[in-house]
């Protein structure tokens, strides 16, 4: 059976050239439900050649590949489907664009930007900051009572993002949260990646 909260990786924010190899091992160790593709930096060129190596090794383990911030992108290049902020351009084209395929959209802590999210019909709402991150500038933060009134309130899965590691999770998870999103608690891990991975599978099943 598969657990009621899973873990959603996104990349760091730059590939070093053996990523291909530190993802697989990551994908192998534990439960993985996503991974989304987020190089804030690169040329739609750069993030192809990084779709068509990294997108097989998701898929081949049957993790779900997301695309960030470009709609368009994500469904020309066969992604499973994209994430998008509410400064990545119009969520109601990009539902038709990736129709059949997964929309996931940034809610902040905004529970009107999450009730917008379900009526534009996106697959998950995205409910962060909940903890310091050092992966990205934040300007909203959220906390667990969020959760509870959402997973109370609406089918649609949250996700859960910023800052999340295997030490402070636990509230999340009791408060609803679907799936929790981490860069730092997985790429970061002073014992790698796949122990990253192993350490938010353990800490979401004793949560
Ligand atoms: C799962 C998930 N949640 C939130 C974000 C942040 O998206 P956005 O606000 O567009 O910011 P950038 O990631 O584009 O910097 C995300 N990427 N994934
Ligand atoms: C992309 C993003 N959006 C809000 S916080 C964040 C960064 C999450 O990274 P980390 O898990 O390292 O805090
Ligand atoms: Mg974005």
């Amino acid at each position: 059976m598969e657990p009621d909260c899973r873990l959603y990786l996104i990349t760091p924010p730059v590939l070093p050239p053996e990523f291909p190899d530190l993802l697989a091992a990551a994908l192998d160790a534990g439960d993985v439900a996503c991974l989304q593709l987020r190089l804030k930096d690169a040329l739609p060129d750069a993030i192809k050649r990084a779709v068509d190596a990294l997108m097989p090794i998701a898929q081949a383990r049957n993790v779900a590949f997301l695309l960030n911030d470009d709609a368009a992108l994500a469904a020309s290049l066969g992604c499973d489907g994209a994430h998008l902020g509410q400064g990545d351009g119009d969520h109601e084209a990009a539902r038709k664009l990736l129709d059949g395929r997964t929309l996931g959209i940034t809610c902040h802590a905004s529970r009107h930007l999450a009730m917008q999210a379900g009526e534009v019909g996106a697959d998950y709402v995205a409910f962060g900051a909940f903890f310091p991150t050092l992966t990205k500038e934040t300007a909203h933060s959220a906390d667990v009572e969020l959760l509870a009134w959402w997973s109370e309130m609406f089918e649609i899965p949250s996700v859960a993002i910023g800052g999340i590691t295997a030490v402070n999770c636990a509230p999340l998870v009791q408060a609803g949260a679907d799936f929790l999103a981490v860069v730092g608690a997985v790429w970061s891990h002073p014992d790698g990646p796949a122990a990253g991975v192993r350490a938010m599978n353990a800490a979401i099943a004793a949560a």
